[in-house]
C-alpha cells in the first residue's frame, strides 16, 4: 500500500467512532455524486447493492434454518425495488427458494432485464399478493418497496403489501429503509413495519437510529474513499473482502 493510501485510510477510519447517519438530502446528493462525478452506472451499483443485501440476509437467516420455506421479495417501483430484483437472483444462487411480488412494474430496459433474469432462473413472479393461507409457505419477507426517495404517506396501491409485512409474524428484512418509515423521523405514528434485519446501503439513514430489530448490516461497498471523506461518512472497516458488515448497536 502506498503512503498516501495509508494516510487516507487512517483519516477515513479514525476521525469519528460512529458511522454517520444521513439525512434524506445527503443520501440523494451522494447518490447523484456517484453517478455524475464518479461515472458509475445504475446497473453497476444496483448489482453490488443487491449482492450485499443477499449476503447479509444469508448471514442473518442461513438457508438451512428456513427449513425449506420460501422467501418472498416485495419490490417497489424505484431503485430500491431494483435492488430487490438483484437480491432475489443472488439469493436463488445461494440456495434460497425465492419468489417475487412486483406490483408496479417499470417499463425500462434495466428493470425489464432484471425481471427477465429472475424469470429465466425460474423465480416465480406472483400476479397477486399471497392471502392469509398462502403466506404460511414463506419463512422470510424481503422489503424492497421504497428506499431513500420515499415521501410519506404510502400511496393506496401499496397499502396492502405494507399491511402484510406489518401484520405478519414472518420476519422481515428491509433493504435500505423500512418501507413506509420517514427517512429521517422513522416509524409512522400509526405504527409501521418492524424489520428483524435492516441492510443500510452506502451509509445508514437517520431513521435507522430507531431500528430495534436484531441485525443491522451495512452494504454497498462501492463508496470511493474521497467521497466518504467529503461527506464525513466514517464508514466502518468491512472484514476482508466481505461486501457487508454488521453494525454494532
Ligand atoms: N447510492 C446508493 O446507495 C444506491 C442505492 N440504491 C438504491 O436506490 C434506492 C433509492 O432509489 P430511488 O429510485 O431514488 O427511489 P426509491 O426506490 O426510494 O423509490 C422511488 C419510487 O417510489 C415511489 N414513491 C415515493 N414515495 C411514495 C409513496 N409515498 N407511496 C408510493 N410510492 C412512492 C416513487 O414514485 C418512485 O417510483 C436506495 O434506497 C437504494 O435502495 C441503488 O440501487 C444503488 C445506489
Ligand atoms: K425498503
Amino acid at each position: 500500500m502506498k503512503f498516501s493510501e495509508i494516510a487516507v485510510r487512517k483519516v477515513y477510519t479514525t476521525s469519528r467512532k460512529m458511522v454517520k447517519y444521513l439525512q434524506q438530502q445527503e443520501a440523494i446528493d451522494i447518490d447523484v455524486s456517484l453517478f455524475n462525478d464518479y461515472k458509475f452506472s445504475v446497473d453497476q451499483l444496483m448489482e453490488l447493492a443487491g449482492l450485499s443485501c443477499a449476503t447479509a440476509i444469508a448471514k442473518a437467516f442461513p438457508v438451512k434454518n428456513l427449513q425449506s420455506k420460501s422467501v418472498l421479495i416485495c419490490c417497489g417501483p424505484g431503485n430500491n425495488g431494483g435492488d430487490g430484483l438483484v437480491c432475489a437472483r443472488h439469493m436463488k444462487l445461494f440456495g434460497f427458494k425465492t419468489e417475487i411480488f412486483y406490483p408496479k412494474r417499470v417499463d425500462k430496459l434495466l428493470y425489464n432485464n432484471l425481471l427477465h433474469q429472475c424469470d429465466s432462473m425460474d423465480i416465480p413472479i406472483l400476479e397477486k399478493l399471497p392471502g392469509n393461507q398462502e403466506i404460511a409457505k414463506y419463512g422470510l419477507l424481503v422489503d424492497a418497496l421504497f428506499g431513500f426517495s420515499f415521501k410519506p404517506p404510502v400511496r393506496t396501491e401499496f397499502v396492502p403489501v405494507i399491511e402484510l409485512m406489518k401484520s405478519s409474524t414472518i420476519p422481515v428484512a428491509s433493504i435500505d429503509i423500512p418501507s413506509g418509515w420517514d427517512i429521517e423521523k422513522g416509524e409512522p405514528s400509526e405504527g409501521g413495519i418492524k424489520p428483524e434485519l435492516l441492510i443500510s446501503l452506502t451509509a445508514p439513514k437517520m431513521c435507522a437510529k430507531k431500528f430495534e430489530g436484531k441485525y443491522h448490516y451495512l452494504g454497498g461497498r462501492f463508496v470511493p474513499p474521497k467521497l466518504a471523506q467529503k461527506y464525513d461518512l466514517c464508514l466502518p472497516e468491512y472484514p476482508d473482502t466481505d461486501c457487508c458488515v454488521l453494525l454494532k448497536k
